[in-house]
């Protein structure tokens, strides 16, 4: 078996992909190593799943960085600005191959991109909505209110280049989630099912990304 891409994963929360992602690999059905966890937010569950599996981990604090700057909205940016880049640096430090986004909840900006991008650094996240469909946060929340309102009758989830616009990235896998008949599964009901789709869609999504990347690292090495 060729040797094992490495990845970073970024999240903000409870970390079921994560899990996903963690079991999968220990189970020698995923040819990763994930070389790092890095949360924005320091009581992320997503930490303590990390390191029960003996990965290693990071919180990245952007209320540091906004201190160093005057809360005005140039301040603000400033400090993202800085953020973003001391990311770029963290992460490329551990030199992966592929970082993946499950739950990161933060918008990345040029100063975290392009340095990632210099270094051929490939960026995925999963989204729970269909391409172009509930960009952003709260996605899930708010394909269940349109449906209520009998704007749409299915959702879905997908994994997805990451690039600037936020959620515009290629999509890579897309999984659509019907909404059940008769209008009457509540948000928690709903969002359940969201998950438990997502958990089988971060798996598959990761597993196409890694065999692409072997399929490079074979070409590049002929
Ligand atoms: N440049 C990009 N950055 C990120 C992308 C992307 O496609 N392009 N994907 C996201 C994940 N994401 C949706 O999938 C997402 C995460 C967070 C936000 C957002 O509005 N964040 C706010 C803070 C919100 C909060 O703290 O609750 C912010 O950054 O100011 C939008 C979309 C990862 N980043
Ligand atoms: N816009 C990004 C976004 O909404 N991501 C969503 O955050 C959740 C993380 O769950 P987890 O922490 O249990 O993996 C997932 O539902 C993921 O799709």
């Amino acid at each position: 078996m060729a040797s094992p891409i490495r990845i970073t994963v970024l999240i903000s929360g409870n970390g079921s992909n994560l899990q996903a992602v963690i079991d999968k690999i220990a189970a020698g059905q995923l040819n990763a190593s994930i070389v790092r966890v890095i949360s924005n937010r320091k009581t992320a569950f997503g930490l303590e799943r990390a390191s029960k599996a003996n990965i290693p981990t990071q919180y990245h604090n952007l209320v540091k960085y906004k201190k160093q700057h005057p809360a005005t909205p140039e301040g603000v940016q400033l400090a993202r600005e800085e953020y973003d880049a001391e990311l770029a640096r963290l992460i490329l430090a551990d030199t992966p191959e592929l970082v993946v986004c499950l739950g990161f909840m933060h918008i990345l900006s040029p100063q975290f991109l392009e340095p990632l991008e210099a270094a051929k650094t490939r960026i995925i996240n999963l989204h729970p909505a269909l391409p172009g469909a509930f960009n952003g946060v709260n996605a899930i929340e708010r394909a269940h209110a349109a449906w209520l309102e009998g704007q749409i009758d299915k959702t879905g989830v997908m994994m997805h280049d990451v690039i600037s616009e936020v959620d515009m990235g290629t999509p890579i896998l897309v999984r659509e989630i019907p909404f059940q008949k008769g209008r009457d599964e509540n948000v928690e009901a709903f969002e359940t099912r969201v998950h438990e789709t997502e958990w089988g869609v971060v798996i598959e999504g990761v597993d196409l990304v890694l065999k692409e990347l072997q399929a490079q690292k074979q070409q590049s090495s002929a």
